[in-house]
């Protein structure tokens, strides 16, 4: 009976009733073997002291052996200085490392050279002409060698999502996330539960064809559906967390409020450590929302100033007051300040009736909204610390002009990101993009379906769609459309 039932899962592997097998090539990339070799810078634009340039494709070996020549090919994969010339003149261009990777064993999978040059500008495009007037060859296109990786199966589609992030990473929680991303965890764990979908599908499909028969192993619906169980709740854990991700990939965003002249702006200077927002004795400075990303102890975020929030105020403030509110309720944390010396005030009062202390009662929509309270002005305290009538929840203190009490709010930043963006350097791996969401969601309503569906043929389709939807996060089945839209992060020569 197993092997019977091995046939099946690998026959469900290969997806028998779906016309169209989920495979890369399936995907619109460029077919493996049959494009142009390419070529292009892969280190940055500018003087510097080593550039490094590259071509992939099947002129590769003729195009290390044309600027080198008379000398034949190196050794695979070993760094040799050789004279590079110009194959049409044959005038000396540099003395450079060349290095040979004959595909499969190379970063797109196809034959692949590097030349490491000396990188003054004049050297970098004398070798990019040379290379350009080799038959064959042709400048690449921005992310074309990490497309022709994938179009050779080197990397999966969220391998190349983490490579991308990888070369744009700023901050430190960031490169984290994005090695893991690129080191396979995620399409690892898609892979698996694609395997678990696979053995489920076996099962039905097992009893569809043979559930008359005596030698079928009893109990085999009992246990596709336990594995669907044990899937959804790992998948709705893993949803739980999405946000997470994507906020560590584009930043968390943080919301600097409170009443007019709390030194809202102050500390947005403070801790962007440029003058983004203009600061000024005068309340109602600041009128619209103002935007700059920081990384905050270690963590990408995306800091906002806003208008200090009072009302009676004229049209312009008025304006600058709904905006305040407005972000204020798309905020992932709050860092919500006020003047220490001055709690008494109405407006302080206001702000902490209407926005502190709601939130710390937790948001009526139930969306979880960070806050930290942060007390400015601490050097115009006397000895005693605030005022002990205001009955205060929590707090930081804080002076903007002296500095005190600065690591101690960048300690408690990095507490409430870390909650925020996940730590990339413990627990599961992220889902980084709205699209590995967006297929998870696919994927668990597909399994929703398969428990309602009337009948095992479309339990058994309920199952395909549900599998389907964890191929395409790591790139099986992917069309054209999203392809280009990963690729577009990538420069020219990656
Ligand atoms: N003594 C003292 N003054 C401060 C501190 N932080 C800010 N200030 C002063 O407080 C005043 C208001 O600061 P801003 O940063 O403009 O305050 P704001 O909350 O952005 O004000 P609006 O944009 O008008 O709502 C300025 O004169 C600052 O120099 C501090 O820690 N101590
Ligand atoms: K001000
Ligand atoms: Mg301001």
């Amino acid at each position: 009976m197993w092997r019977g039932l091995w046939t099946l899962v690998a026959r469900a592997a290969r997806g028998p009733r779906s016309p169209r097998p989920c495979t890369r090539q399936g995907s619109g990339a460029p077919a493996p073997g049959s494009g142009a070799t390419v070529f292009a810078l892969s280190s940055g634009q500018g003087r510097c002291g080593i550039a490094v340039i590259r071509t992939s494709g099947p002129a590769s070996g003729q195009a290390l052996r044309s600027l080198t020549a008379p000398r034949d090919l190196p050794p695979a994969r070993k760094a040799c200085l050789r004279l590079l010339s110009d194959p049409r003149s044959g005038e000396p261009l540099d003395r450079a490392l060349v290095l040979w990777f004959p595909g499969p064993q190379s970063f797109t999978g196809e034959d692949c050279a590097e030349f490491h040059v000396h990188g003054g500008p004049a050297v970098v495009s004398g070798v990019l002409q040379a290379l350009g007037s080799v038959p064959g060859l042709r400048p690449a296109e921005a992310g074309e060698f990490t497309r022709r990786a994938f179009a050779h199966g080197k990397l999966s589609l969220t391998e190349v999502e983490g490579l991308a992030d990888l070369i744009r990473a700023e901050t430190e929680a960031q490169r984290r996330q994005a090695l893991r991303q690129l080191d396979g965890e995620l399409s690892h764990l898609c892979r698996g539960w694609a395997e678990t979908l696979t053995k489920a599908l076996a099962h039905v499909e097992a009893y569809i064809d043979f559930g008359e028969d005596d030698n079928l192993e009893e109990g085999i619906l009992d246990r596709a559906d336990s594995e669907v169980r044990e899937l959804e709740v790992a998948l709705g854990a893993h949803l739980r967390d999405a946000r997470r991700g994507q906020r560590l990939r584009s930043g968390a965003h943080v919301v600097v409020a409170g009443p007019p002249n709390a030194g809202k702006s102050s500390l947005v200077n403070l801790l962007s450590r440029k003058p983004v927002s203009i600061v000024s004795p005068e309340p109602g400075t600041t009128r619209d929302v103002l935007e700059t990303p920081v990384d905050l102890a270690g963590f990408p975020a995306l800091l906002s100033d806003t208008a200090g929030l009072r009302e009676g105020v004229g049209p312009v403030e008025q304006e600058g007051v709904r905006r305040a509110q407005k972000r204020l309720e798309q905020a992932d944390l709050i860092l919500a300040v006020l003047d220490a010396s001055d709690l008494a005030s109405p407006s302080s009062c206001n702000f902490l009736d209407t926005a502190v202390i709601p939130a710390g009662a937790g948001s009526p929509n139930g969306r979880s909204q960070r806050l930290l309270l942060v007390l400015n002005k601490s050097d115009l305290l006397p000895a005693g610390g605030p005022d002990p009538s205001a009955d205060l929840p929590p707090y930081l203190l804080l002076s903007c002009l002296t500095g005190e009490g600065l690591d101690g709010l960048l300690e408690a930043l990095r507490k409430e990101l870390a909650a925020l963006c996940g730590d990339p350097s413990t627990g599961p791996p992220l889902l980084t993009r709205a699209r590995h969401q967006h297929h998870l969601q696919g994927c668990l309503d597909a399994l929703g379906h398969y428990k309602q569906a009337k009948d095992l043929a479309l339990a058994a389709e309920a199952l395909r769609v549900a599998r389907g939807h964890l191929t395409r996060i790591t790139g099986g089945g992917g069309t054209e459309e999203i392809l280009d839209i990963i690729f577009q992060d990538f420069c020219v020569g990656k």
